[in-house]
């Protein structure tokens, strides 16, 4: 995905950033609400006729909320255009208030049939095929859907019918991507104002299907007071072009120099995947150390060091970028090992993943206190990449309370250890503590052993190639995600592998 680079295309909001933005836009730039939602509902109806020219009836399920405004006034876009649209209403007509009273009442005079939801078929008794527009809820939903809303939910999802979701599907947490009970499957949500971070977390993906956004005219203004708890996301592009591209005086010492430290018994793979991860990332020198690396002088342009004849505190200085992990297991030479790298680094970037995070999460709170003032001490900067289940243990928590409210954890994790951190998984979030970064790219195909592997070496290549950390966390998991997309589009989801990744990763580093 390559958003355009505005504010609202750039940038994932909370239901209540969203509201401000509303407000902001409505108050202070004089935008009138109910032309927003008619924009809202005009955009929404074609994308009914871009995806369904061909479907003549719209059911279109509507709450009391505003969310319920947007549909009543698609409602009327529909009839006009000469469709057959019924609305079904859940909740009290009473309740509707403001602009949603105006589009429901325009509604009503053009005579379009209302109906309570209650009434509505439980089960497919049309021949004609129908199609869903979902306008129960918005943003505005604050609270976990009561056990009658879930079989209604329930029972339109198994209808079997196309259904396009206004603003965010119904059900689903804007915030987090929870699912409230029960949420509304669509084939396509909407998205109006912002894009919420809800959307691309845990179930959005799913959930929304397709999404299409639609800024309704809003101006960079409007956003930019709301930015500095918002979450970027600014595609490939705009990371990659933040590095500087070779130029002919280019040297392999420029290209900067990588030490991964892994591969112990058993999970030598993991550290070769590590290292072809580096090589095909513009890495100048790829140097590994591992007590088990006979096996990988297969792979001539890496430079092997065993413990036996070689001094980790040597390739340390030598190196730009460190990282440990890939199949570093837990015995005592990795704990030895993690020591020397922490008190031995000066002036370097260290990645630290899979078992160098678990070791981490061992420590007590005064000894992670010293970790961190050691490497302060020396200038350095480290990225910690855990997935859920790492991130869980070094906050001492559930995976489920993890995923449950992602952008939270990571702001816990940032908070516990410092640095840098990259939660994994789907919508990859990234965040240094103050800028927070979400990659909506990547796909369920990569989960499969070794792909954290191939990460923690693409971060380290360019983070020896870049003085900027952040950047390269955020570029090597945007490369990541594009090459595992690129593997999936020709090999299919079940045959993505780390390996069938190399070859695209240089290509789109170009
Ligand atoms: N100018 C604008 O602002 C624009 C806004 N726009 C649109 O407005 C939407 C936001 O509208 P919104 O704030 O009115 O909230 P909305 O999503 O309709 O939900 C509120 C309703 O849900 C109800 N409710 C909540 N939770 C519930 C539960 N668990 N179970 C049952 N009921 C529950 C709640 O009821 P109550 O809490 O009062 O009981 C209330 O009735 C936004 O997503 C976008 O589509 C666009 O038109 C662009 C311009
Ligand atoms: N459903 C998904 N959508 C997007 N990316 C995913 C998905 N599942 C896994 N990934 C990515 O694949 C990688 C898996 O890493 P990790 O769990 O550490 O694997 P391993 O430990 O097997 O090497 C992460 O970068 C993660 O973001
Ligand atoms: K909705």
């Amino acid at each position: 995905m390559e958003p355009q680079q505005n504010l609202s295309h750039t940038h994932l909001f909370s239901a209540q950033q969203s509201r401000q933005i509303d407000r902001f836009a409505i108050q202070s730039l004089n935008m009138p609400g109910i032309l927003l939602m008619k924009r809202a509902a005009w955009h929404a109806f074609q994308t009914t006729q871009a995806f369904y020219p061909d479907i003549r009836k719209l059911d279109i399920l509507c709450g009391t909320g505003n969310n319920g405004g947007d549909g009543f006034a698609l409602a009327q876009f529909a009839q006009l255009q000469g469709k057959e649209a019924r609305i079904w209403l859940l909740g009290d007509a009473q309740k509707i208030q403001h602009d949603a009273l105006t589009t429901f009442k325009e509604a009503q005079a053009l005579g379009i049939p209302i109906q309570s939801i209650s009434k509505y078929p439980s089960a497919q008794t049309h021949h004609e095929k129908r199609l869903i527009i979902d306008a129960l809820f918005g943003t505005g939903l604050d609270r976990p859907l009561s056990a009658e809303l879930q079989t209604l939910i329930q029972a339109i999802n198994e209808k079997d019918l196309p259904v396009i979701a206004l603003d965010t599907p119904s059900g689903l947490d804007s915030d987090s991507g929870r699912i409230l009970g029960a949420a509304i499957q669509a084939q396509h949500t909407c998205s109006f104002i912002t894009y919420k971070i809800g959307q691309f977390t845990l179930h959005g993906r799913d959930l929304c299907g397709q999404i299409h956004f639609f800024d309704l005219g809003l101006p960079d203004d409007a956003y930019r007071q709301n930015l500095a708890d918002s979450i970027g996301m600014h595609g490939m592009r705009y990371w990659r072009d933040k590095i500087p591209k070779p130029d002919s005086t280019h040297h392999k010492g420029r290209a900067g120099v990588d030490l991964l430290i892994g591969g112990n018994s058993q999970m030598e793979g993991a550290l070769q995947i590590a290292a072809s991860g580096s090589l095909h990332c513009g890495a100048g020198l790829v140097h590994i150390y591992s007590p088990h690396s006979g096996y990988l002088r297969d792979i001539p342009e890496i430079q092997c060091h065993a413990p036996e004849n070689s001094d980790l505190k040597t390739l340390i200085a030598k190196a730009d970028a460190i990282a440990i992990g890939p199949g570093l297991g837990q015995n005592d030479w990795a704990r030895q090992s993690l020591r020397e790298l922490i008190e031995n680094a000066h002036n370097k970037t260290l990645i630290l993943d899979a078992d160098a995070l678990n070791l981490l999460a061992q420590k007590d709170d005064s000894e992670i206190a010293a970790i961190r003032k050691t490497l302060q001490q020396g200038h350095n900067e480290w990225i910690l990449t855990p997935h859920p289940g790492e991130a869980a243990r070094l906050l001492n928590c559930s995976v489920e309370d993890i995923q449950n409210d992602r952008a939270h954890a990571i702001r816990q994790l940032q908070q516990k250890y410092g640095g840098i951190v990259v939660l994994k998984g789907n919508g990859s979030l990234i965040f240094d503590g103050k800028q927070m970064e979400l990659c909506p790219d990547g796909n369920p195909g990569m989960a499969v052993g070794g792909m954290g592997d191939l990460l923690s070496g693409i971060i380290c290549a360019l983070a020896a190639q870049n003085k900027n950390p952040f950047t390269a966390a955020c570029l090597g998991v945007y490369l990541h995600a594009n090459a595992g997309d690129k593997a999936a589009e020709t090999f299919g989801l079940a045959g993505v592998t780390p390996s069938r990744m190399l070859d695209s990763i240089g290509k789109l580093l170009e």
